[in-house]
């Protein structure tokens, strides 16, 4: 079975690659996975891209071998594009994602429904020794609810409700989600340098 390497440290997104990756026949490796512990990489950029690029390069210039990192965050309309790059830390640095959610829900509190627009969006980079990091970039479209739905999923997907559908991404399967996931249109522009590995 082939390997790639996913320079992250998140569960959720771990699962989400897991899923995404087993018809393929390919095991996902985290940071989660190595035998020595990975210090946490600082994410200093302003934009999805630059983040995706430290995590995958640190990690690729680490081990000498390709990397696939992942930024990614939910954008919504009301809040002029917050949490955005700072969706994981958008209600302090404990990473909380109950507090998160409920943070975007207070922010809404009184936002119409028809007013509730947002996206989630992936940025993948693969980061190869000695080459130029390639990016690819998915979006779902979508509303947030009023209250949390779902069990299933991480971060914000018990509060999204993709386009088209009446249960959040919570309530989806994890074979569901990644059908129609941020994540799912980013990976699907970098099979066939996937296939090659
Ligand atoms: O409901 C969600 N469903 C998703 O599919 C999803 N994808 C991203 N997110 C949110 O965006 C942050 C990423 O921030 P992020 O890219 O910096 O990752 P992270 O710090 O959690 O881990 P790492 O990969 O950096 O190690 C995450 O923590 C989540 O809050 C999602 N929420
Ligand atoms: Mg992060």
């Amino acid at each position: 079975m082939k390997e790639i390497i996913i320079a992250t440290k998140n569960r959720g997104k771990v699962k989400d690659f897991d899923t995404l990756f087993a018809p393929l026949n390919i095991k996902v490796t985290s940071l989660l996975d190595l035998p020595e512990e990975i210090e946490d990489i600082e994410e200093t950029g302003t934009t999805f891209e630059e983040n995706a690029a430290i995590k995958a390069e640190a990690i690729c210039e680490k081990f000498r071998v390709p990397v696939i990192a992942d930024d990614s965050g939910l954008v919504v309309d009301a809040l002029n594009g917050a949490p955005g790059v700072y969706s994981a830390r958008y209600a302090g640095e404990q990473k909380d994602d109950q507090a998160n959610l409920q943070k975007v829900l207070k922010g809404l509190e009184d936002v119409a429904q028809e007013k509730r627009i947002a996206r989630f969006v992936c940025v993948l980079a693969v980061a190869k020794p000695g080459e130029v990091t390639v990016f690819k970039r998915g979006e779902c479209e979508g509303t947030i609810g009023k209250e949390p739905a779902g069990e299933f999923g991480f971060g914000y997907d018990p509060i999204f409700y993709p386009t088209g559908s009446k249960r959040t991404m919570a309530q989806m399967t994890p074979e569901e989600k990644n059908q129609i996931s941020h994540r799912r249109k980013a990976l699907d522009q970098l099979m066939n340098w996937v296939k090659e590995q």
